[in-house]
């Protein structure tokens, strides 16, 4: 069967992915709204430890989703390790989700705060021989959280912007080499962990979520420039990419830790 097309319309978004993906009302769904003042601080987490190698970044896509930047992962260039997790993890791909306006746009919220823009960064499990393995498993993935905030522009920003003139519509994408995620990252890497899911459909239940505690800045412009991307391909009615974001979920008695008091 035709993989079910899903999208943040009316007619398939949020409300309507349980049809075809029933996870989606499963005990451990993500985003959820962080509540700092219930999460406990466990002294017992480990301090993040990132190695991202600028010469893992592959390319720039818009896969009619968000749009994501690639890296090879054929090694342990560009890792993830410590925090809540055991092992090493190795970086697949980063993408960021955001609204139609600076009031909405992140997934996770924070004591019902909402930012305008969420980057995530997606690490597998390399007990596992690949992602496609890693994203059934529960402790197959780690996904990085990175709150952006309205403020002054952000250089570091800039250069994934820049690329997204080429990738206007779905299924564009160019070369994108020579790049360090870590540039994005807040100085401190305080964060809440909790045990969740994909946020898109298949929403499978194997993330380990890393959700950083400092939010970075972004200029209106270069929110602008996010909101410049289409949902729709060449030749299609273009319909603007914005306001793909999951809502919060149910927590089903889940704990949220924070590395920090
Ligand atoms: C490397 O393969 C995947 C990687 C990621 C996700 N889903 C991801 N989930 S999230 N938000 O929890 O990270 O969301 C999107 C959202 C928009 C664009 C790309 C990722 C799905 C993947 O294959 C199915
Ligand atoms: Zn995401």
């Amino acid at each position: 069967i035709m993989s079910h097309a899903w999208g943040y319309g009316t007619q398939d978004g949020p409300e309507t992915w349980a049809e075809s993906f029933p996870v989606a009302n499963g005990p451990r769904q993500s985003p959820i709204d962080i509540v700092p003042t219930q999460a406990q601080h466990d002294p017992s987490l480990k301090h993040l430890k990132l190695k991202y190698d600028p010469a893992t970044a592959k390319g720039i896509l818009n896969n009619g989703h968000s749009f994501q930047v690639d890296f090879t992962d054929d090694d342990n260039s560009s890792t993830l390790a410590g925090g809540p997790v055991t092992g090493i993890y190795r970086l697949r791909q980063f993408h960021f989700h955001w609204g139609s306006s600076d009031d909405k746009g992140s997934e996770h919220t924070v004591a019902g705060t909402k930012f305008p823009c969420e980057l995530h960064l997606v690490h597998w499990n390399t007990k596992y021989p690949n992602f496609g393995e890693a994203a059934s498993k529960p402790d197959g993935l780690a996904v990085v959280g990175v709150f952006l905030k309205i403020g002054s522009a952000n250089p570091r920003l800039q250069k994934v912007l820049d690329a997204l003139d080429d990738i206007r519509s779905k299924g564009r994408q160019t070369t994108f080499s020579n790049f360090d995620p870590k540039t994005l990252l807040p100085a401190a890497l305080d964060f809440w962990t909790y045990e969740g899911s994909l946020t898109t459909p298949p929403l499978l239940e194997s993330v380990t979520w890393i959700v950083l505690k400092d939010p970075v800045s972004v200029s209106p412009a270069q929110m602008a420039k996010f909101r410049s991307l289409l949902f729709t391909s060449e030749g299609e009615a273009p319909s603007c990419m914005v306001d793909n974001f999951r809502p919060p979920q149910p927590l089903k008695g889940r704990k949220v830790r924070a590395s920090f008091k």
